[in-house]
């Protein structure tokens, strides 16, 4: 069910559907900033849609004349709320644990490139370099936007006339972006990330890649990690590139490429205004869908 209502009624009404048997709720606000928690003080304005999921057998039609029924009892307490009837789409119950699987099958990423999930046969061309991934519960399958753009900046770069040779993973999830620099050549990769799973993960892809030596894999922060790689890949979200950006730079050496990924576009902005400070050319920025990627080069 999908209902428009006032962004400071959304505990309220939350509740509410919750009394009737909704079984949890969604509230999508793009413009929040996920390292900023909300001031709890503060009175949210505008209007906001909330999803609420309820179970399959119920009566939607009499579901709906209840909520809205609720609605109208809420709409004094509420200003700005309309008691409108709620919209309601039918959500198929899926193996959501598996069901990601059939939107990832192999792509092919500039002249060399391949990703690939394991369970997937493909027949590979001569020069043809072929990142095998099970991401697990790990980010990074190479169909998501974000990761998509990193991988086709990382194959453009090892096409140039001094690939990469030191590259630093930063949010290695999957270890996709890692694994795509060991196997086109990096004699070291370094990757990192906070969440401990994704390491695991991170660590049995390289193996499966047969790249282990060339890969390391570490939960330590950024901040105690060495310096002077060619290559920084950080496809983490716009806030934390922020938050990290210092450290980012620090990391690089002379001429390397920074690429920051997970850019929402509508935060390209505020990351180039952060990036601004720092001994940087670029950026040359490229986008899908609604990300946006960051190319920088460290001056020599
Ligand atoms: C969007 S996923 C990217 C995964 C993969 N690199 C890709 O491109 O598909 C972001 C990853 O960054 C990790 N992460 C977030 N903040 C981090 C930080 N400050 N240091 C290291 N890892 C971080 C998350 O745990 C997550 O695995």
């Amino acid at each position: 069910m999908r209902i428009e209502i006032p962004a400071a009624g959304i505990d309220l009404v939350s509740h509410e559907l919750a009394e009737l048997g909704c079984e949890g709720v969604t509230v999508e606000e793009r413009t929040l900033d996920t390292f900023i928690p909300p001031d709890p003080d503060e009175i949210p304005t505008g209007n906001l849609h909330i999803k609420a999921y309820f179970p399959a057998g119920d009566d939607a039609a009499e579901l709906c004349r209840r909520v809205r029924e609720r609605l109208e009892w809420l709409a004094p307490l509420v200003p700005g709320l309309v008691p409108a009837l709620p919209e309601v789409t039918p959500v198929r119950n899926e193996d959501w644990a598996e069901g990601w699987k059939q939107h990832f099958s192999a792509v092919r990423i500039g002249p060399r490139l391949v990703v690939k999930p394991t369970w997937e046969p493909f027949t590979a061309e001569a020069r043809d370099v072929v990142v095998n991934l099970d991401p697990g519960m790990a980010f990074g399958t190479g169909t998501h936007g974000t990761t998509r753009l990193c991988l086709e900046a990382i194959a453009e770069l090892f096409e140039t006339a001094t690939p990469p040779r030191r590259v630093l993973d930063v949010g290695t999830g999957s270890g996709i972006l890692a694994i795509a620099a060991a196997a086109l050549g990096a004699e070291r990769v370094l990757a990192c990330d906070i969440e401990e799973q994704a390491c695991l993960t991170a660590s049995e892809n390289a193996l499966l890649n047969r790249v282990g030596d060339h890969l390391e894999v570490t939960g330590a922060p950024l901040s105690s990690l060495e310096r002077g790689f060619d290559l920084v890949l950080a496809n983490i979200l716009a806030e934390e590139n922020i938050r990290l950006a210092s450290e980012l730079v620090e990391r690089l050496a002379p001429g390397g490429a920074l690429v920051l990924s997970g850019i929402l576009q509508e935060k390209e902005a505020l990351v180039q205004e952060a990036f601004a400070a720092y001994p940087l050319t670029g950026p040359v920025v490229s986008h899908r869908e609604e990300w946006s990627c960051l190319l920088y080069r460290k001056e020599s």
